[in-house]
């Protein structure tokens, strides 16, 4: 299978002398479905924001589809951030003032790209938001906004998407309806969670530990998941 994203030897000191990332070197197969997991200050959001060309590593490389993001200038970065990698926060991130559609075609306009219209009704239709286009956001539940955010990914047709806690500020109900939408995609996704449930719904768990690499499961379920990071958790309490 090809290698979306690839991370080699990822390194990230923070001014300050804070080391994030301590030499994370990991492979995201086209069409996984991975979760990030570890103990608070693991390093999970820096590996995200580095992966996703938002913050730049210290030391390390960056490929995403075969372009290497590390040795790309910053202007072609923002451009080719616009065009292969798509985003979806916990928050939604949705334009209170723009409708369903306006938000979901924003990012195409945004990177100067003709949004095409029956696409972008598919795929709200395939998420069961066919007839909520031209709403706006206040007026859509937690699990909709979401389900928008990830319209708006898909219709970018990235390479891969990065989720960070897409389901935290959402019911449980809400929650499953959205993970097993993520799962149902079958895109590259790589998504970073606090929550031993929502990862068992990713093809596999990547662990951190001190900005490091700490294992790795396959088909987790959420008890082994959680078993595995209450270890992580007494580990790095030990070391601390
Ligand atoms: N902008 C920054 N400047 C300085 N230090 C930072 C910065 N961002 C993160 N750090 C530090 O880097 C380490 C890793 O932080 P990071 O946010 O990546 O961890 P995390 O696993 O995502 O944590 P959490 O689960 O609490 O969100 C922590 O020690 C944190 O304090």
């Amino acid at each position: 299978m090809t290698d979306v994203v690839r991370l080699e030897s990822l390194y990230k000191t923070y001014d300050g002398g804070v080391t994030a990332l301590d030499g994370v070197t990991a492979s995201f197969p086209a069409g996984s479905f991975t979760a990030v997991m570890g103990p608070s200050g693991s390093g999970k959001s820096t590996l995200l924001q580095c992966a996703a060309g938002l913050d730049r590593p210290t030391g390390g490389r960056v490929f995403i589809d075969g372009t290497e993001l590390t040795a790309t200038k910053d202007t072609a970065m923002t451009k080719f951030r616009r065009t292969r990698v798509s985003f979806v926060f916990q928050d939604y991130n949705l334009l209170p003032s723009l409708t369903v559609e306006q938000n979901v075609v924003l990012p195409l306009r945004l990177a100067g790209r003709r949004a095409d219209r029956h696409r972008v009704r598919e795929t709200l239709d395939r998420l069961g938001l066919g007839d909520r286009l031209g709403e706006l956001p206040e007026r859509l539940s937690g699990g909709q906004r979401q389900r928008v955010a990830i319209a708006r990914a898909l219709v970018a047709d990235p390479a891969v998407i990065f989720a960070d806690e897409p389901t935290g500020a959402l019911d449980l109900r809400s929650a499953r309806e959205v993970l097993a939408l993520l799962r149902s995609l079958q895109r590259t996704i790589i998504m970073v969670t606090h929550d031993p449930v929502a990862a068992s719904y990713a093809d596999s768990v990547l662990f951190l530990a001190d900005g490091r690499l700490a294992g790795s499961l396959r088909a987790p379920t959420a008890d082994a998941v959680a078993e595995r990071l209450a270890h992580l958790g007494d580990r790095v309490g030990v070391a601390a």
